[in-house]
């Protein structure tokens, strides 16, 4: 199974508008663009509706796009059907034959192809072997749990040795604790094996624990791809920001003056932006929870605690601020007891976990720096922390 083909799939402006749809109204997919290189996993994540399926869908063959060309290392996809693109699918509900035992599931894409007994034979059991399911190729898909029926048809897609595997929400229907195991038994096989991967989900923990890139996507098109640190540290939209995990979105005002540098206003200190955003006047800052010091020993509070959500690892805070809203997590509720619903309570933040958007979407820029007000004895880079203006602070 190790020596198949891996293949470099690229998607170019690929547009589907379902017969029957409003023509006035966006197509489900809106000009996608996508280059999934040999042996990458690569995971398109959005919410409901976005359009990940019908993308899914469009690179196998079950849909037909409206315009835009599938590759596969440079040959036309869209010239052939579906059973002759050389890609395997998972899918969300497993697919199993329900009348064919655990071996003649496996088996059925070599049977298809004619492979000779002892071949077949070989290659099953390997397919077998490596999805921990050795022993089990008599029994028939009613007899196995949900995961071992997942398994099945992991070892079903793979014994064919496509060039790519497509995986339609595989692991929506096992419960928490498996779905998790079955990830890294997921991440491990397609390392193994350098399969390139194209992988469907709206869960933004199993795309960043699979992939090597995540495509984020928005009502048909794509706000941004990049690596999973990528995406959670500089999100090219608030959207995106959002989407991928929790964060604060706090608005900013400033100018972005000499050759990209300049500063904006976060919390009421002046915040120097390393990198151009392109932002103009105004923009939008986030801030994750974990970036976030709640610091119930300031005197004087410029925040009220909303929520206090005990999680066992850690405490959830909502504090509200003249700003808004801001999310803290707090690693270990030990330290410093949890804060009750009500408490006046101060804010640190680290600047470089900041990050500058853009109101609407485009580039972003990372805050590198700051210098605070009243000045520190040694102002600019130095300082790290973002402040709320409390006049506790103004102490530092
Ligand atoms: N066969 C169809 N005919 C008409 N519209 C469709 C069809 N299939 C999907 N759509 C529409 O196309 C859009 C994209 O759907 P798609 O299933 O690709 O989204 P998705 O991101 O995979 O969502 P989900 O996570 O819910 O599966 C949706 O608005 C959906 O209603």
């Amino acid at each position: 199974m190790a020596d198949h083909h891996v293949g470099n799939l690229v998607l170019t402006d690929l547009v589907k508008r379902y017969e029957n749809t409003d023509p006035a109204a966006r197509p489900a997919v809106d000009g996608v663009s996508l280059d999934v290189e040999a042996g990458e996993f690569l995971t398109l994540l959005g919410p409901s509706g976005c359009g990940k399926t019908t993308t899914l869908r469009m690179v196998a063959g079950f849909e037909t796009p409206t315009s835009g060309t599938i590759s596969l290392d440079g040959a036309d996809m869209l010239r052939l059907p579906p059973n002759k693109r050389p890609m395997a699918m998972v899918f969300q509900s497993y697919a199993l034959f329900p009348h064919l035992s655990v071996f003649e599931n496996v088996a059925y894409g070599l049977r298809i192809d004619r492979v000779r007994r002892a071949r077949l034979e070989e290659a099953v059991e390997i397919a077998l072997t490596s999805m921990n399911l050795t022993g089990l190729g008599e029994r028939f898909p009613h007899q196995l749990s949900g995961g071992q029926q997942q398994r099945v048809a992991l070892a079903r897609a793979m014994v064919v040795q496509p060039s790519v595997l497509l995986f339609d929400e595989p692991l929506s229907n096992l419960d928490a604790k498996f779905r998790e195991q079955m990830r890294r038994e997921i991440r491990l096989l397609q390392r193994r094996m350098g399969i390139t991967s194209l992988y469907v989900t709206h869960d933004q923990a199993e795309a960043m624990s699979l992939s090597d890139r995540i495509v984020v996507m928005n009502a048909g098109r794509v706000e941004q791809v990049a690596t999973p640190a990528e995406v959670y540290t500089r999100p090219a939209s608030v959207f995106v920001g959002n989407f991928v995990g929790r964060a604060s979105f706090l608005p900013v005002s400033g100018v972005v003056v000499r050759g990209g540098r300049g500063g904006v206003s976060v919390f009421g200190k002046e915040v120097e932006v390393a990198a151009d955003p392109g932002v103009g006047s105004s923009g939008v800052v986030m801030v994750r929870p974990e970036s976030v010091v709640v610091s119930p020993v300031f005197e004087q509070g410029c925040g009220v605690v909303r929520s206090a959500v005990y999680l066992g690892a850690g405490v959830d805070y909502e504090v509200e601020t003249d700003q808004g809203t801001v999310l803290a997590s707090v690693g270990d509720p030990d330290v410093g007891g949890l804060l009750e619903e009500g408490t006046k309570v101060g804010l640190e933040v680290d600047a470089s976990r900041v990050y500058l958007l853009p109101r609407g979407g485009g580039g972003g820029g990372c805050l590198a720096s700051c210098w605070c007000s009243p000045p520190l004895a040694e102002p600019g880079p130095r300082c790290a922390i973002v402040s709320m203006p409390c006049p506790h602070l103004s102490r530092r």
